[in-house]
């Protein structure tokens, strides 16, 4: 269906990499554990340093408890003699345990804050980026693949907790064996090369096809929601969408399920391979082991104590090697999420900025030009010189798609020119102070958000930031002439506006708009902007809404209209006519008319509908 991109999938991952990586991971871990709560990320580094020393001791334990026994002399004498020891054994095992259930208490404490930090950062990073970044198919893979960083973080918090266990205790065994015998350290780390490789592989192989099949799991997923989704339903019922949408849904599985096979096949022989290596190395190093043994190299005590250390070795190597593999994969989502952090803080909507003046007189466009980007045969906005005063109506007319949404989101600041300028009397709005440009103007969209919350919400959240009153509430249901909308509600503004709820209640499309309308008003920007604000509206309701528009604005407030209802238009007190992108003509409503222009035409095509001649009933 045109989604898929498998271009750019990249990688470098090996195992030199992961290694010298290693601390810079440990240290990211600690940061997030440090940043989300410090008592418990201290109480974990404290106890899981605790554990490995216990395993150390106790190894120690282990030898000389061997020593005591096989040593010549009388039973008794000889177990005796290891009593210490074994006392020693037990505490430190006591130890241990405890510390273990300090850091399972701390370790359980700490994920679920992590979690919640990182995903926080991450939703504000998100909200606060350019309407354009948002817009970018680039950065929304960004944000795709960045959404699974959060539960990452959570997760590397346990393995670099095992990771920091692992390595204290292979460190105690390999000094141990170390001691007993130089040669067995070699064989220890040949034993588990294999382990290490086959993990590392196979977790390249999942983030590699991951990241190809990201945008693919995303389309799936939306094929699954279009068929669930009260929106489609209609459609999806009488023009028979549904079986279109589950052949591609099928379609789609099935070639991630064969992505899936060729990874778990991939695995499987990797895993043959390694077992076969791990075995071969194991023999070697017993082998070594008898040879030593057989040679009197080494005394039979040892070689107990060398069996113990390399069985405890092998199985701290094995989990260190799994841990960091797995800490690594974790890793490699959480470097998506720190590079979201610091794309979308590139891209983030600037803070500060030149003041803007407190009563401007007019909106200059001086030169604009702005395409979207991707490829298109003409901006959509070409070299636009206009200006709109401040205190009036001014409307924008123009066939569909002649740029009038366009021009009004570079107004509203959602979008920067290419080319030329936007001047609020003499200050550039580019380098104006973006926050209060946003709070002169309110704005409803042709596409305005129906927010699934009650309808009070719906109202207003049109400014979220001041503290709700219902003076305000009631006054700008009333320019909106929504109150009847209200009152229809089974239970007024505390009704749920979100149908797949329980409770919820869903409201025509004219009447949504009335509650836009009333969100704008309750906005109380001094710059209302409004793209087609009747077009689900009846005759009737369509008449008042105009009536309000008007009354809004000769009550000084400045509204800039978008509309094709031409009739509407005849109030304006500055028509702007755009076409394929340009300025065609300017000039109050009966100028234009008179000019016999695109205005005009438009209009005498509009007013020809009702000079038609009405069929006269037949008789009888
Ligand atoms: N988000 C977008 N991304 C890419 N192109 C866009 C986007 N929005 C609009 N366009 C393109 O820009 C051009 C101008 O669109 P715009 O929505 O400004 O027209 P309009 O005059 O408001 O049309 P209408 O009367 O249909 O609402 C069109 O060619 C459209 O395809």
């Amino acid at each position: 269906m045109g989604w898929n991109q498998h271009r750019d999938a990249f990688l470098e991952l090996n195992f030199r990499a992961m290694v010298t990586r290693l601390p810079t991971l440990l240290r990211s871990s600690f940061e997030l554990a440090w940043q989300a709560d410090r008592r418990a990320a201290r109480i974990v580094l404290a106890a899981e340093i605790g554990r490995g020393m216990a395993q150390a001791v106790s190894l120690l334990a282990v030898n000389s408890v061997l020593g005591r026994l096989i040593t010549g002399g009388a039973i008794e004498d000889r177990l005796r003699g290891a009593v210490p020891a074994l006392v020693a054994m037990a505490v430190v095992m006591l130890f241990g345990t405890l510390l273990r259930a300090a850091s399972t208490y701390a370790t359980g404490r700490l994920e679920p804050k992590v979690e919640r930090v990182a995903t926080e950062l991450y939703l504000e990073r998100a909200a606060a980026v350019e309407l354009a970044a948002i817009e970018d198919h680039a950065f929304h893979k960004l944000l795709d693949t960045a959404q699974y960083g959060a539960s990452s973080a959570r997760r590397m918090i346990s393995y670099a907790t095992r990771v920091v266990n692992a390595v204290i205790s292979l460190i105690a065994a390999a000094s141990v064996l170390t001691v007993l015998h130089p040669a067995l350290l070699p064989l220890l780390a040949t034993m588990t090369l294999p382990s290490a490789w086959s993990a590392l592989t196979n977790a390249r192989r999942r983030y590699e096809s991951f990241h190809i099949w990201v945008q693919h799991a995303r389309a799936g997923h939306l094929i699954s929601e279009l068929l669930t989704e009260p929106a489609a339903a209609p459609e999806i019922r009488v023009h028979g969408v549904g079986p279109f949408l589950l052949r591609h849904f099928r379609a789609m599985s099935e070639a991630a399920e064969a992505e899936q096979t060729r990874l778990a096949r991939l695995a499987a022989r990797t895993g043959l391979i390694a077992s076969a290596w791990t075995g071969l190395a194991t023999m070697a190093t017993y082998a070594t082991l008898g040879g030593l043994l057989l040679s009197g190299a080494m005394a039979l005590s040892v070689a107990g104590t060398a069996v113990i250390a390399i069985r405890t070795g092998s199985s701290s190597l094995d989990s260190l090697v799994l841990e960091i593999n797995a800490l690594h994969e974790e890793a490699l989502f959480v470097g998506d999420l720190q590079k979201l952090y610091v794309e979308a803080a590139e891209r983030a909507i600037p803070v500060g900025g030149d003041p803007l003046p407190e009563q401007p007189r007019e909106i200059r466009f001086e030169n604009v030009t702005f395409s979207y980007p991707g490829e298109s045969a003409r901006p959509a906005l070409d070299d636009v010189t206009l200006t709109v005063p401040l205190g009036g109506i001014v409307a924008l007319v123009g066939e569909n798609g002649s740029g009038k949404t366009t021009l009004i989101k570079l107004l509203a600041g959602l979008y920067t020119p290419d080319a030329g300028r936007i001047m609020w009397d003499d200050v550039d709005a580019a380098t104006a102070d973006r926050h209060q440009l946003a709070e002169r103007v309110a704005m409803l969209a042709q596409d305005f958000k129906r927010w699934p919350f009650t309808a009070r919400v719906n109202v207003a959240v049109g400014r979220s930031s001041a503290p709700l009153t219902e003076e305000r509430m009631a006054t700008s249901l009333a320019e909106a002439g929504a109150e009847d909308v209200v009152e229809n509600l089974p239970r007024g503004l505390d009704t749920l506006l979100a149908r797949n709820f329980s409770g919820g209640h869903e409201l025509s499309g004219g009447q949504w708009q009335r509650l836009g309308i009333a969100r704008a008003a309750y906005r109380r920007g001094r710059i209302l902007v409004v793209d087609e604000p009747t077009a689900a509206l009846d005759a009737r309701a369509e008449l008042e809404v105009f009536e309000k528009i008007r009354a809004l604005a000769s009550a000084g407030q400045t509204v800039i209209l978008i509309t094709h209802r031409l009739a509407s238009v005849r109030h304006a007190d500055l028509v702007h006519v755009l076409d394929r992108g340009r300025l065609a003509e300017s000039g109050t409503p009966e100028e234009l008319l008179a000019s016999g222009g695109i205005y005009a035409e438009l209009y005498s095509l509009q007013a020809e509908q009702f000079r038609a001649p009405v069929p006269a009933p037949k008789a009888g």
